[in-house]
């Protein structure tokens, strides 16, 4: 791989003679590649039982595998059941040490394509309020996707500026995980397009980005709450530098230092330049490929000072949920006699953290305890549910992939290896005699999608968005 000269000579300064060699060896070798079970799906165990494949623990998070590079894990039906994230291993440190819990509320504020957020949300196992958001329009659609893949049931995903996120969510988080617009110098062996755009004013451009986006998450963080900023770039301006200037400004912001994995790196003091928060940043940590299997990366977690009591956020006026029209219970009818029809035995809607809500057409199951979100660019305000169409309730994607098998009361289950399992993700009509009406389609008893039973046949709702394709 050709390396920018500029680069090289960077790291070369930065490392020593000796280090650097190393560094640099490590771009002959091939990178590791990377699964993290969802264990809003299952259990890491229950998965390894389930497949032969050859997979390797990765060690800084128990869901996350190493897999070989013949595996082709995305042509999988597993894959499409959402039953793992393919992610680069030294990506799945940020949210393994940011470690949210059940009940919290967790802001994941530079998301897409979600895979932090997918990573976030089976920590916290459905429970408690997970704003994901992204600035960018188009890479906001694939967080949505990847959301509904893994069947996240608590998020809100939001498409706005911090800045406007914080002004409806003023000390709000609990956890607040800033994995930043960087260089993307740690990538370079992944995506090597990234070495024709990296330059060292990209590398100032990315810190104004950042610097604006970590003001705007620490007004956002409760006290006592803890903030995670990460980046894949080695650039010390962008990490230690970045996180020593912000320690100057935020008084009431500390380090936590974060346990070290077997190669792992503390945060080189000696690159701020800053004698004060030099040995502050020691408790940060530096993931580097030539001493760990995966990309480089870079992690500092926070701590705003105070506890949660001394919070006014309770007291903030918790709006009526996202702010659109509520729910009427006339136009809903056709979707509770879906619910008692077709998944008697769920129980969603007698859960008191979640409210049903409408927008336009669209039914949501929405967390409570939200701010009115009435002035923010929304993708999804909760689990999307369906769509009311002409008093006929019709079930999204999303709802299928947040329920379980045994939910359904008409299910069709397919085994990985049957020939329609990939018919049926191709979204071809499938000759096969099913319970008449809404069927959810599984594999393994992991729900894929929606089917209509219908005379001897199986009507196929797949979206075409999210088919199969061959040779991809
Ligand atoms: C490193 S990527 C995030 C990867 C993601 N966390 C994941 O695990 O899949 C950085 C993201 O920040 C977004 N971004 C850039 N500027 C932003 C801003 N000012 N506010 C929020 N997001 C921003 C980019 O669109 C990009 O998707």
């Amino acid at each position: 791989m050709s390396l920018p000269e500029a680069f090289t000579a960077r790291m070369k300064h930065l490392l020593g003679e000796e280090e650097y060699t190393d560094f640099l060896a490590s771009y002959t070798e091939a990178r590791r590649q990377g699964l993290r079970v969802n264990r809003l799906k299952l259990s890491p165990q229950a998965f390894l039982k389930r497949v032969d494949w050859k997979l390797e623990s990765v060690p800084w998070t128990e869901d996350g595998f190493y897999y070989s590079e013949s595996l082709r894990p995305a042509k999988h039906p597993y894959y499409h059941a959402g039953l793992y994230y393919i992610q680069e291993p030294s990506a799945m440190s940020p949210a393994a040490v940011l470690d949210a819990c059940p009940g919290e509320r967790v802001l994941d504020l530079c998301a897409a394509p979600g895979g932090k957020t997918t990573q976030l949300a089976a920590a916290m196992q459905g429970q408690g309020i997970l704003v994901t958001n992204d600035s960018n329009p188009n890479r906001v659609k694939a967080l949505v996707k990847n959301v509904e893949l893994y069947g996240i049931r608590n998020a809100v995903v939001t498409n706005e500026t911090p800045d406007r996120l914080a002004k409806v969510f003023p000390g709000y988080f609990d956890k607040i995980l800033v994995d930043a617009p960087c260089s993307g110098e740690g990538m370079f062996r992944k995506e090597p397009d990234m070495v024709k755009s990296w330059s060292e004013a990209v590398i100032e451009t990315c810190c104004g980005m950042q610097r604006t986006i970590l003001q705007d998450a620490a007004r956002m963080l409760r006290p006592g709450g803890r903030l995670l900023y990460s980046t894949c770039t080695f650039a010390p301006e962008e990490n230690e530098r970045m996180i020593a200037e912000f320690l100057m400004e935020q008084p009431d912001f500390s380090i936590v230092p974060i346990p070290m994995h077997e190669g792992w790196e503390q945060g080189r003091p000696e690159w701020t330049q800053n004698a004060e928060a030099n040995r502050l940043v020691s408790g940060t940590a530096r993931l580097w490929p030539h001493r760990i299997s995966g990309e480089g990366h870079y992690v500092a977690l926070l701590q705003k000072a105070g506890d949660k009591e001394s919070s006014e956020r309770d007291s903030m006026i918790l709006a009526k949920p996202v702010g659109t029209k509520q729910t009427q219970e006339k136009e809903l009818a056709d979707f509770y006699t879906f619910v008692k029809e077709t998944l008697p035995e769920w129980k969603g809607l007698e859960d008191n953290g979640f409210i049903l809500t409408m927008h336009e057409d669209r039914v949501f199951l929405s967390p409570q305890d939200l701010p009115g979100l009435q002035s923010l660019r929304l993708a999804r305000q909760g689990w999307l549910l369906g769509t009311i169409k002409k008093k006929r309730f019709e079930p999204s994607q999303a709802f299928a992939m947040g329920l379980k098998a045994e939910n359904a009361a008409q299910k069709v289950n397919f085994a990985p290896d049957e020939s329609d399992t990939i018919r049926y993700l191709k979204g071809e009509t499938l000759m096969r005699q099913a319970e008449k009406g809404w069927n959810l389609v599984c594999v393994d008893g992991f729900p894929l999608g929606w089917a209509k039973g219908a005379g001897g046949m199986l009507k196929n709702m797949y979206p075409a968005g999210w088919r199969w394709m061959d040779g991809a």
